[in-house]
């Protein structure tokens, strides 16, 4: 467990099947289709070869562009930025390179299955993730209102926050199926999740988290739900969610999304960079050592697009940064799509009508974060009392407070090696507060909040290096951290989700793929860019002819067993 209240009544029996990112929206084991041996699919040998344009080189882009490269295709990736995207491991000016920061992702739950696929693939290793309360984490502060309380386990903290935790409980079970979507979810039973789920659906997509909280009995008491969202039951407070659609928080606890989070060693950027330089073992029709980095000139992605199309024959037209124009039968976009509204220029004709009012009501989460290298875990020193009496706890902990450093992480490579801070992580109001502030005022008045908190550790005095900031808001091919559906966005969301059937759009709207992040059911965790990626990878071999095996249906064969619910338009 990662929070100070547990996200979701606890089901201990090692017995049972783990939870996965099994839906519930969709519930397709992305998993078990990517580890099967028949592959995902063919394509006509005619084919072999032919150019796909994959605009973004983050994990959604090259994952779909990898996979395509292994059925033939020839993968031509556009990145504006770096290869990674939201995956963004940077380092500090001066100080030794192991010391990084994870600026986008850092933590992941074991629940991300499709993810761990790839995270094997590349041959990396993850480790605990040091959230707040976790088994790995040596301790906790929740610092409210001004009063602090040091934790190593939930028991430490005063009952108050039991209560929310049962509270929070209470409230999921009556009001969202907990225990049975959790057991249907386990066993992976089809007809059930989607039983469950398409009845919340129809009744919560025009609730928001807070509505769906203060419609519950078990948390009639404002105080219950101001520390909830304080503290959160998650990864820091959630209480910058609360206007969200109910069903994005629904889907984060019953999927287990925020729960035993494991960091990725060395930074998650080199998910995407190993990728990019990998030579698979099963490869048709290139021969073997041919990556997509041989694939590309100089080794590069092309630059950014800036201009999309529709050309005679139904083609993509595509043109870049530097000028250059090509066209192609097929292209898939995997960045934010509010791109597609300002930095791109793009045709009405690209998508439907109803897919731009999707695209352009997508909202977004902001999201700040900033990072210090100090020379050492200080914080794991034994503080003393004032007498000079040890007292046996850490001088230093992760911090969950209500001031404006909101959630403080201690990230440490062993007792004599430097360590990083990430000093503080926000989302949305509490990420906007930092915006017009440059990364060393954000770091005097971060160190100040945590100077009220902990008056006897000189934070400071162990600083070796200059800060490093985001504000994903501010980022000129990002405009926002992600995707976050707010009530009533249910319809915009399944739309652009199911992009990728495109047999059901006009034929003149057909070609373009949108995949990633953002059109995931679950933004903001990379799991849901991987399942989107292979809905593409999926609709692209099924646009130039080509079929999966018969032992290993894609999303697209199963597409009408499983299909998101449909709510009325009219
Ligand atoms: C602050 C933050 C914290 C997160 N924490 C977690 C976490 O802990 N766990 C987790 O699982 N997930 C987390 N996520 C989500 C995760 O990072 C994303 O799901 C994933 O990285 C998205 O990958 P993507 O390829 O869909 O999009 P992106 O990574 O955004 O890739 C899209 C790419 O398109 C490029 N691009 C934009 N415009 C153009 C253009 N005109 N031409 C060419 N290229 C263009 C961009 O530069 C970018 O590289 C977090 C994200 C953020 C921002």
């Amino acid at each position: 467990m990662t929070s100070t209240v547990p996200n979701a009544i606890e089901h201990a029996d090692e017995q049972q099947p783990p939870i996965t990112m099994f839906g519930p929206d969709f519930p397709y084991a992305y998993d078990d289709f990517l580890a099967h041996p028949a592959g995902l699919g063919q394509i006509p040998a005619t084919e072999h070869g032919t150019e796909v344009a994959v605009i973004g080189g983050g994990l959604s882009g090259i994952v779909a562009a990898y996979e395509l490269m292994k059925m033939g295709l020839k993968p031509v990736v556009y990145e504006a930025d770096r290869i990674g995207g939201r995956l963004r491991t940077v380092g500090f000016e001066g100080c030794d390179p192991s010391l990084t920061a994870e600026m986008g992702a850092m933590r992941f739950p074991p629940s991300s299955t499709a993810l761990q696929h790839y995270i094997d693939l590349a041959g990396l290793e993850t480790r605990p993730f040091p959230n707040p309360l976790a088994e790995t984490t040596p301790s906790t502060v929740v610092d409210l209102k001004g009063e602090s309380h040091y934790a190593e386990t939930i028991d430490d903290l005063p009952q108050v926050y039991r209560d929310v935790a049962a509270a929070w409980n209470a409230c999921l079970e009556e009001g969202a199926d907990f225990s049975d979507m959790n057991r249907a979810l386990r066993e992976r039973d089809v007809p059930r999740i989607r039983e469950i789920w398409a009845k919340l659906v129809e009744r919560l997509d025009n609730q928001t988290f807070y509505g769906f909280l203060c419609d519950s009995e078990a948390f009639k008491s404002f105080r219950h739900r101001e520390i909830f969202g304080q503290v959160g039951f998650g990864t820091g407070g959630w209480d910058t969610d609360f206007p969200n659609s109910i069903l994005e928080i629904l889907r984060v606890v019953h999927t287990e999304a925020d729960d035993h989070h494991r960091g990725i060693v060395g930074g998650s950027q080199q998910l995407p960079l190993r990728l990019w330089e990998r030579e698979p073992e099963k490869i048709t029709h290139w021969s073997y050592g041919t990556s997509l980095k041989s694939l590309h000139d100089e080794g590069e992605p092309r630059p950014a697009v800036t201009r999309l199309h529709r050309t005679a024959g139904n083609r993509i037209t595509v043109t870049d940064a530097d000028g250059d124009i090509r066209t192609y039968q097929v292209a898939i976009f995997t960045a934010q799509s509010w791109m597609l509204l300002s930095k791109i220029a793009c045709d009405d004709s690209l998508f439907p009508i109803d897919h731009w009012t999707a695209i352009e009501r997508t909202h977004y989460m902001e999201s700040s974060k900033l990072f210090v290298p100090v020379d050492r875990p200080f914080w794991l020193d034994k503080a003393v009392d004032d007498r000079g009496n040890p007292t046996g706890r850490d001088v230093m902990s992760m911090t969950l407070t209500d001031r404006m450093t909101r959630g403080t992480y201690l990230l440490d490579d062993g007792p004599d090696k430097p360590a990083v801070i990430c000093l503080s992580y926000t989302w949305c109001d509490d990420s906007l507060k930092w915006l017009p502030l440059s990364a060393n005022e954000r770091l005097e008045v971060m160190l100040k909040s945590l100077g009220e908190i902990y008056p006897n550790v000189d934070i400071r005095s162990h600083v070796i290096g200059d800060p490093v900031t985001v504000s994903w808001e501010n980022e000129p091919y990002f405009m926002g951290a992600f995707k976050a559906n707010l009530p009533g966005h249910y319809r915009y969301q399944r739309r652009l989700f199911t992009h990728f059937m495109q047999d059901r759009l006009p034929e003149d709207k057909r070609g373009i793929f949108l995949a990633g992040d953002d059109i995931s059911w679950t933004a903001g965790w990379a799991e849901g860019a991987i399942q989107t990626a292979l809905n593409a990878v999926w609709g692209v071999m099924h646009h130039f002819g080509g079929t999966t095996d018969a032992t290993n249906p894609g999303p697209g064969d199963v597409y009408d067993e499983i299909a998101p619910v449909e709510l009325p338009e009219d």
